[in-house]
């Protein structure tokens, strides 16, 4: 008996008072030995003790006589200030019903630290009902209350991450129907709670998945495995939107290892599935048309064949490349040129069968792969014809309408080629016999184009060896006086003597000399050669005339008058007796450049004319600012003069409005009487084109121009 803590009691001498009788001594000692004080205290303000067991010294650190009447302390100053409210609310609604008091609170031991108890009692009531007494038991929870308190913690924290996790969390049961969701897997599948959900997706299988096989899948790796990661399917959405997600999950079973239910996880990846696909798309598309790209043709192709080994039927590649796109890229700006782009892609997308392909291999060629061609050589023939006419039809830029054309070459699996290499270089030869044979048009691939210089590399090696080997001529094509028909010029147009092919024509390989850069040395040459040319025939006696020399767009740079200018010295030939033709795209493209250098060409005081007037996209007005002498109506006006009359117009509009602008017309590709007639009748100033001479050697020229000295002689 722990004589500092023995059991206070305090006998109210009161016979209506309710007092635990003296006890005897096992009394004593259950009650010493209780964990946990037995009480009995008044109800009133301070519930004022008047029995406390010998436990109350462990369990408050305050002896019993502390307490005892309040010497020391009343009851209520132990309880925790905090709960002093609720322990009285409680005890009073217990006392008024007659409820045994049962409450947990905290109390404030003398040590000063805060421990729970958990106290029951009964309140002792007297004859006239009134409360005399309270009576209970009262222990110490403090470690089940923390238990309890931290389990409730952690489930709270685990509610949390549940109800707020980005990701959607589900049990199902394995038959289909979920058991407990997450807001955010209701978020994800788009209802409106995970409640909501719960009674609306009442079957995974069809009503959540796209492919209900995903299902079956998903079932099969949890038999296997017992658990599924980064599977990822396409599901339906409520509103039947579908999405893709990533499905993290287990299956739990319980101890005798039933399977119990499936747990787990739930990301929406769409976006990063679009994105995906985006980069797939990227590195296989052609950013600028949408059409495959290089990468995708090829290993199409190499399907294609494979295909077409195993199963039979004809294969063939289509190589198509534009005709005219360099000059309006050129002359028009890139906008214009990429919008012609698309819209050509959309055409040939147009003529093609859901099973054929059409790819952007690059610049303006693309490249068709028609498999399964059962109509043969004929049916592609068809299809080739019906893409030149889509290509060819007018289209669109701004408020203008253009024309472009087409070159197509086709070659055919398994006669031309057996691989993606060798198909595509065929269709490539096959298209540029195609240019050859004048473009707008399409050509198969025939085993001797492979000997011509079709190949880019090889046509770029031979025009170096050309320059280097001095294989280029110049010829001369007289220009006449539509007055009197005499020899007023001489046009110099360059030939290429190749020892393989003979004499090869500048519209072969121009362009191409153009594109790969060589056109600058090219044009030097060709330069020094005609005003060489012109002083020898004066030196030689012959009559003076100017010789006309052609300038591509690349010659336009801020160093050609100082060439041109140095030339002239080097030659002795005088500037009056040398022409500069520039085509219309040289004067549209970076205009201000353009006027700048075509003024220091004219301060040198030579002619300036400009070519095949009417094919480009200049208007009369515009040319009011460039210091120009001459126009020269294209040949294809020339042409169709008598045919067409928009042509007819045209020409007799270009005479008169360059008359109204002081410029001298001259007519290119004059054939016939009737066009020379035409052209007299209405003004025109100067003709050339083979009714009058075709483009000839300088030794022809200068027995020309040697007759045309006898005949003024004689004239004279
Ligand atoms: N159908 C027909 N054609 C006729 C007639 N009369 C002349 N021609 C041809 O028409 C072309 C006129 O030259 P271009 O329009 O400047 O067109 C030239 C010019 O743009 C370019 N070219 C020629 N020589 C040079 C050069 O030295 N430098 C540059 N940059 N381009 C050149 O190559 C083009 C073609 O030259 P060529 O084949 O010599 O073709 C020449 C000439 O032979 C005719 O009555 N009927």
């Amino acid at each position: 008996m722990k004589t500092a803590a023995s059991p206070a009691f305090q006998d109210q001498g009161n016979s209506s008072v309710h007092s635990i009788p003296r006890s005897p001594r096992l009394l004593e000692t259950l009650l010493a030995n209780l964990d946990g004080v037995v009480y009995r205290s008044r109800d009133d303000e301070r519930w004022t003790i008047e029995f406390v067991s010998e436990g109350c010294l462990e369990l408050t650190g305050y002896l019993p006589e502390d307490l005892l009447l309040n010497q020391r302390l009343s009851f209520a100053d132990l309880i925790h200030p905090d709960d002093r409210e609720m322990v009285r609310a409680h005890v009073a609604q217990c006392v008024a019903a007659r409820r045994r008091i049962d409450v947990e609170y905290r109390i404030s031991r003398a040590d000063g630290e805060t421990r729970w108890v958990w106290a029951r009692g009964v309140g002792i009531y007297g004859a006239g009902g009134k409360v005399e007494a309270l009576e209970g038991f009262m222990q110490d929870v403090t470690e089940r209350k923390e238990a309890a308190q931290a389990l409730q913690e952690a489930e709270r924290r685990y509610r949390s991450i549940f109800e707020n996790a980005i990701e959607g969390v589900f049990q199902t049961t394995p038959d289909g129907t979920y058991i407990a969701v997450n807001p955010a897997l209701a978020r994800i599948y788009g209802y409106r709670s995970p409640e909501d959900l719960i009674v609306s997706l009442r079957d995974i299988r069809h009503q959540l998945y796209v492919e209900p096989e995903r299902r079956n899948e998903f079932m099969r790796l949890m038999e296997e495995r017992g658990q599924v990661s980064n599977f990822e399917s396409r599901v339906y959405r409520r509103d039947g939107d579908i999405i893709w997600i990533s499905e993290n999950a287990r299956a739990v079973c319980d101890e005798a290892g039933n399977l119990v239910c499936y747990e787990g996880t739930v990301e929406a990846i769409t976006e990063r599935k679009l994105y995906e696909a985006e980069m797939r798309h990227q590195a296989t598309h052609d950013a600028l048309t949408g059409l495959p790209n290089r990468n995708m043709l090829h290993d199409h192709l190499q399907r294609a064949i494979n295909n077409a080994r195993q199963k039979g039927g004809l294969t063939a590649v289509a190589f198509v490349d534009l005709d005219q796109f360099k000059f309006i890229n050129d002359s028009l700006g890139h906008q214009v040129g990429d919008e012609l782009l698309k819209t050509v892609a959309q055409r040939l997308q147009s003529c093609l069968r859901d099973s054929d392909m059409v790819a952007r291999q690059g610049g303006d060629e693309f490249v068709l792969v028609l498999q399964n061609q059962t109509g043969g050589e004929a049916g592609i023939a068809e299809v080739m014809q019906r893409i030149l006419a889509a290509v060819s039809r007018p289209w669109q830029a701004g408020d203008r309408e253009f024309h472009i054309t087409s070159s197509i070459g086709v070659s055919r699996y398994p006669t031309d080629g057996k691989d993606v290499e060798t198909l595509l270089k065929s269709a490539d030869s096959a298209m540029y016999r195609a240019k050859e044979q004048g473009r707008n048009n399409f050509q198969f691939f025939a085993p001797w184009m492979d000997s011509q210089v079709s190949n880019r590399l090889e046509m770029l090696i031979s025009l170096r060896r050309a320059l280097d080997q001095q294989e280029f001529k110049l010829f001369y094509q007289p220009k006449l006086s539509l007055k009197d028909g005499s020899i007023i010029g001489a046009e110099a147009l360059i030939r290429w003597e190749s020892p393989e092919q003979g004499m090869i024509s500048p519209d072969r390989f121009i362009p191409f000399a153009e594109e790969a850069g060589l056109i600058v040395p090219i044009g030097e040459w060709v330069l020094r050669t005609a005003c060489r040319q012109n002083k020898a025939w004066q030196d030689a006696g012959l009559p003076p005339v100017p010789v006309a020399v052609n300038l591509s767009p690349r010659q336009m740079n801020p160093a050609l008058p100082d060439f041109v200018a140095d030339v002239l010295a080097q030659s002795g030939l005088a500037a009056a007796w040398l022409e500069l033709e520039i085509t219309e795209n040289v004067v549209m493209k970076d205009a201000e450049k353009t006027v700048a250098a075509l003024h220091a060409l004219k301060r040198l005081g030579l002619q300036i004319s400009v070519d095949d007037f009417g094919t480009g996209y200049s208007s009369l007005s515009y040319l009011r600012r460039f210091p120009v002498d001459a126009l020269k109506i294209d040949k294809s006006f020339v042409r169709d003069i008598a045919r067409d009359a928009d042509s007819a117009a045209i020409v007799k509009a270009v005479i008169s409005l360059a008359h109204i602008l002081n410029l001298r017309v001259i007519a290119e590709g004059v054939e016939d009487e009737e066009q020379h007639a035409f052209l007299k009748e209405n003004g025109c100033d100067e003709v050339q084109g083979y009714y009058f001479g075709k483009p000839m050697t300088a030794a022809d020229f200068t027995r020309r121009l040697g007759e045309e000295a006898g005949r003024l002689g004689e004239a004279r």
